[in-house]
């Protein structure tokens, strides 16, 4: 049997803490979302027929509906109303300094600290009357995070938070992990993100204040737009004040009725996107409240529960029910998830698919989320290969790709971009090297140094500095290795070879005085400085032949081998760190 929640027994005295009385609900006879509801104390049952039962209501309600309602989890309904009394107090009693010093930053992509009544940035936007305290790990952990006047109430916040998460939420994820038919811990061990009360989740006190009129209208009836919630679960304490509606399978916004004591909890993207469509994350929103309660507050708490930050969202593909019944693609997210990684689009990590809607767009669809991105076709016909990008990195990388970004281009507009006369092994360099990847191993990928050559002076055409500045570097070493067991045999063989790459590609394919064609000069001054003979090698073009003369005029051998052991040896030491 789950333990029920245990207030911690404070030795210390607290301030006396007003009661929250629940508001009176509404009368009115509106349509009501119609939600099954799991008593999670049956998890418990010694009769396996009950447990079935309750995973396959379970399974039902999260295929279909998306939203549950969750009783008899272990915490009462005064256990309940305390720590309503705790979250008006808080709202009640924070000090306009305290407003000031802990105001949210949702550009750092998290809702840590205050939310004023303006919008979801930390510049104030429109007036939406909504305000929030957002306990994260980080408030929990230090007490300059927090509101002064809640700080005594913190160890009941605190062992509540506990309990949600190590007990609640941990059950719940035994009941999802079993509709997958994976074993019971599988969720809670490799999903859902630990350390602290709240893991990377974030427990939340909001506060709704009346909308007058005009601002009524202005925001056509909603308090908080459509959205899916991006995380696993999400615990919401159902509330008396009613407002909150799904979007149901009949394409229908219904209410969510108050249900004393009970949970509501409806289930995230990361779920949806795991479960290869087969948990749905239900859209929902914060409606206007109905008339009979159109003067109150609704003060509401929730618990949203994080996934693991490192991991990449993926179907787990383990799960013998997707093995069974394969993939859903009902589902928005997920269909619109797999559509775009299909296309090549990166895989984002947990902790980036949050950040990213947290501070770029607060309450966006995936689709919109990926919005940045474009198709970079590289190559003719059959050959062709489509690469999907971010475009913010993709005009930051070059100044040839930010003009044909740039408004009015046809690129723009369809963006695509194609580039049928260049070689998609380069741009596939140039991809990897734009994401930050820095191992050399993975920039082979099987290649040789005649690609990295070539990959230059593709960089050379879109005006990519950096991209070629990594690429040198990687040559630059390679034929450091080569020059440092004195080029003897296949050694020396290697190197002639390799120096011919560059001559054949840098003076086919660069401009006169390209910094790669002077490096390359640079480089076969100190080849022919250990083996005389090939000056008179006939292959070298009397264009190249001019750069060497020129080279050594002003540098001679010597200084050209010290720059460039300077260089390799730079490299060597940089690369793979
Ligand atoms: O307050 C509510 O009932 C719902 C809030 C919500 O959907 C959210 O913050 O994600
Ligand atoms: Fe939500």
């Amino acid at each position: 049997m789950a333990a029920p929640y245990q207030a911690p027994v404070s030795t210390l005295p607290k301030p006396a803490v007003p009661k929250w009385s629940p508001p009176a609900p509404t009368s009115e006879d509106l349509d009501w979302a119609k939600l099954r509801s799991i008593d999670l104390s049956l998890l418990d049952s010694q009769d396996p027929a009950v447990v079935s039962d309750l995973i396959q209501t379970t399974k039902r309600a999260i295929k279909e509906d998306g939203f549950l309602y969750l009783t008899n989890y272990g915490v009462s309904l005064d256990q309940v109303r305390r720590q309503f009394d705790l979250a008006q107090y808080l709202h009640n009693n924070i000090s306009e300094e305290d407003k000031q010093r802990l105001l949210w930053d949702p550009s750092t992509g998290l809702y840590a600290g205050f939310k004023r009544r303006l919008g979801w940035k930390r510049e104030a936007g429109e007036f939406d009357g909504i305000e929030q305290f957002n306990f994260y790990r980080d408030e929990f952990a230090d007490q300059d995070r927090l509101p002064e006047c809640i700080r005594p109430f913190m160890d009941e916040i605190t062992v509540f938070c506990e309990y949600l998460t190590n007990s609640v939420n941990r059950r719940l994820l035994t009941l999802l992990s079993r509709v997958l038919e994976l074993p019971d811990d599988y969720l809670w061990a490799n999903v859902q993100s630990h350390g602290g009360p709240v893991g990377d989740g974030y427990f939340r006190h909001a506060l709704f204040y009346p909308l007058d009129e005009q601002t009524q209208q202005k925001r056509e009836a909603v308090r908080m737009y459509g959205h899916t919630d991006y995380g696993i679960t999400t615990l919401l304490f159902s509330v008396p004040v009613t407002a909150l509606q799904i979007f149901c399978k009949d394409k229908k916004w219904r209410f969510v009725k108050y249900n004393p004591g009970a949970l509501v909890v409806n289930l995230g993207e990361a779920l949806e996107i795991i479960s290869g469509g087969h948990f749905k994350a239900t859209l929902h929103k914060v409606a206007d409240t109905p008339t009979d309660q159109q003067n109150l507050q609704r003060l509401s708490l929730v618990l949203f529960n994080a996934s693991r930050g490192d991991l990449r969202l993926r179907p787990v593909v383990e799960s013998p029910l997707l093995q069974r019944e394969g993939m859903v693609l009902e589902q928005g997210v997920f269909r619109e998830f797999k559509k775009l990684i299909d296309a090549g689009a990166p895989v984002p990590t947990n902790k980036e698919w949050r950040e990213v809607q947290i501070s770029m767009r607060n309450q966006v669809g995936p689709k919109e989320r990926f919005k940045d991105t474009i198709i970079v076709r590289v190559g003719r016909g059959n050959e062709a290969v489509d690469f999907t990008v971010h475009e913010h990195k993709l005009r930051a990388s070059s100044p040839f790709f930010e003009a044909a970004l740039s408004k009015d281009w046809k690129e723009a507009r369809e963006r695509l971009i194609k580039l049928p006369e260049d070689d998609p092994e380069d741009f596939d360099m140039y991809k990897f090297l734009m994401y930050g990847g820095r191992n050399y191993e993975e920039l082979m990928n099987g290649r040789g140094p005649q690609h990295v050559v070539h990959a230059y002076a593709f960089g050379e055409k879109v005006q990519a500095r950096s991209f070629q500045n990594n690429l040198m570097k990687v040559l630059l070493a390679s034929i450091h290795r080569l020059f440092g067991t004195l080029m003897e045999g296949e050694d020396l063989e290697s190197a002639i070879m390799h120096l011919r790459w560059m001559v054949d590609i840098f003076y086919t394919r660069l401009p006169p005085m390209a910094p790669g064609r002077m490096l390359t000069a640079d480089l076969v001054i100190v080849l022919f400085h250990r083996e005389p003979t090939l000056i008179n090698d006939d292959a070298w073009t009397v264009e190249f032949m001019k750069d060497v003369a020129a080279s050594s005029i002003v540098f001679g051998a010597k200084t050209a081998l010290v720059r460039l052991n300077r260089e390799a040896g730079y490299f060597v030491r940089s690369w793979d760190k």
